[in-house]
Formats: structure tokens, C-alpha cells, sequence
């Protein structure tokens, strides 16, 4: 699928707009067909469909889950040997999120932090396409050198859009379009990243300050309007290469990263 997609806006778009989170959040495209029906609960009871209250699911989209510290245990690391791993699970059975946790941070004082977004190809396989991989372990090393930081690992690959779609969009880059296009014509936003869950990890943590690690000014004004005080922003430009400059420059030009 390329795109470009034509809106045709007519009437209320409740049941349109739930039913495209519902795919997001499933991971699939956001693509539905939405019908109007008489007897709705008869015909699911006849197809064995599963029916939701629309006013409930808005509600439930535009709340965020309740992440629950589940178990921690020490991680000796390359970057540090005195790593912390703490598992974060949500109420509703979404992805799991980590925090490594170097040294013993002074809660009181801002701590040396980065939100990380999963990327399973720069992350484990090394991609030369993005700055992910070499961002990660520069993080975990300057907080390592300091001998104090937290990283959190955010299992939103592809920026909140998951794997599939992320080579998806791949995809429609070897065709010459760039990262931000490329989501567009799938249907998804530029990014479709949910900051709050790094701020409620962080606050449940015991951390209400940070000197954030990124490029991204977007991620520093999510977190202050999620309660975290951002004490200072701190660049990460690490890992440009010949087949990442252009998607750099994307990321510059379009998407307002300090690069
Ligand atoms: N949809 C999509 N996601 C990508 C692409 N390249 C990398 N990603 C994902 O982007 C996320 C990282 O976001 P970035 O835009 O690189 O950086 P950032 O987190 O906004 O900002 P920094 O804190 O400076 O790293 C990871 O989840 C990657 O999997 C791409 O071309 N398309
Ligand atoms: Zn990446």
C-alpha cells in the first residue's frame, strides 16, 4: 500500500476514530471499514464478534494504562558493572517497558536519563539506516563513565507503529520516499510515541528531575508537561554514517531534531 490518502469528512467520526486506534493498537494498519448497523448486538452474537461500548473505548484510548513494577535484579554490564534492571508491565496487557538503572542516582538531584524506543534492527542488527544502536550504547557508556543514569527502554519500535509496519515503511523507502512520508502514506502519524508512560516510570522510580539525553525537543516538552522537570537537555549525536545522512537530515528538516 502507497498512499496517498484521500479524507472525506462528513459526519461524526467517533466510531471512525476508535476504530483506527483499535488497528494501532493492535499493531496492524489503521484501515477499517465502519458500517452503520440496526441491530449491532445481534449481529455480533450471529458472527461470534466481540462488541465494545464506543464511549468506554474513547475513554480507554485516551487514558494511559497503569504500569506496575514487577521485579528488579542486578545487571553487570559492559558500559557498568553496577546495572540494575527493573520490568515494568501495564494493567492492560500492552507491551512491557525496562529501566536500567546505573549506580545509585541521588534522587534529589537531576539524574543523567534517556528514553530509548526499541529498534529491533539498530539495536541487535547493527542497521546503518538509523543512529539507534550507536545512541543506545553511547547513552549506557556516558551514564556508566558518570557512574550514575537511568535508561529507559521503551518497547515502541518504529516509533509506536511496531515492526511490521516500521518494514513497511522500509519498504516505501527503498521506493524513494522519506521516514516521515513513508508513515504518512501508511496511515500513521509522523510518530505515534505515548511519552507518558517514560514519565510514570520515572516518577515511580522516585525521579523528578532529569538531564535528558536526546536530539529530540519534542521528548523535553513531554516530559515537563508530564511533571518531570527537564534540568537540561543533553545532545546524542552519535552514529551518522553514509546511509543514514538523509534520514538525519529528515529528522532535522521535519521532524524539529536538534542535529
Ligand atoms: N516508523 C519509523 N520508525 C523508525 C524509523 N527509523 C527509526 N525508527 C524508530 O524510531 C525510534 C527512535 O526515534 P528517533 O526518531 O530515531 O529518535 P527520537 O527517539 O525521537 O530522538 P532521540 O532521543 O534524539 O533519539 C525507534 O523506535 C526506531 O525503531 C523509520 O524510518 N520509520
Ligand atoms: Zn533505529
Amino acid at each position: 500500500m502507497k498512499g496517498p490518502l484521500r479524507s472525506d469528512r462528513d459526519g461524526t467520526a467517533l466510531a471512525h476514530r476508535a476504530a483506527l486506534a483499535l488497528c494501532k493498537s493492535a499493531r496492524l494498519l489503521p484501515a477499517a471499514v465502519v458500517l452503520p448497523l440496526t441491530d449491532a448486538r445481534s449481529f455480533a452474537a450471529q458472527h461470534a464478534l466481540t462488541t465494545l461500548p464506543l464511549e468506554r473505548l474513547a475513554d480507554h484510548i485516551a487514558s494511559s494504562s497503569p504500569l506496575h513494577p514487577i521485579v528488579a535484579a542486578r545487571l553487570p554490564m559492559e558500559a557498568s558493572e553496577a546495572g540494575r534492571l527493573h520490568i515494568f508491565r501495564p494493567e492492560d496487557g500492552a507491551e512491557e517497558h525496562y529501566a536500567i538503572e546505573i549506580g545509585r542516582p541521588d534522587r534529589s538531584k537531576p539524574v543523567l536519563a534517556r528514553l530509548h524506543s526499541a529498534c529491533f534492527t539498530g539495536d541487535i542488527l547493527g542497521s546503518l539506516k538509523c543512529d539507534c544502536g550507536p545512541q543506545l550504547r553511547g547513552a549506557l557508556h556516558q551514564m556508566g563513565a558518570q557512574g550514575a543514569g537511568v535508561l529507559l527502554y521503551l518497547n515502541q519500535e518504529g516509533r509506536g507503529i511496531g515492526l511490521i509496519n516500521k518494514m513497511r515503511a522500509y519498504s516505501l523507502q527503498d521506493q524513494g520516499f522519506d521516514t516521515v512520508e513513508a508513515n504518512h502514506r501508511l496511515g500513521f502519524e509522523d510518530d505515534e510515541r505515548d511519552f507518558r508512560l517514560g514519565a510514570d516510570i520515572l516518577k515511580s522510580m522516585g525521579f523528578s528531575s532529569v538531564r535528558l539525553l536526546t536530539n529530540n525537543p519534542k521528548k523535553v516538552d513531554m516530559m515537563t508537561t508530564c511533571g518531570i522537570t527537564v534540568a537540561e537537555r543533553v545532545p546524542l549525536k552519535v552514529g551518522e554514517n553514509r546511509h543514514n545522512t538523509a534520514y538525519l537530515a529528515t529528522k532535522a528538516r521535519k521532524s524539529g531534531h536538534l542535529l
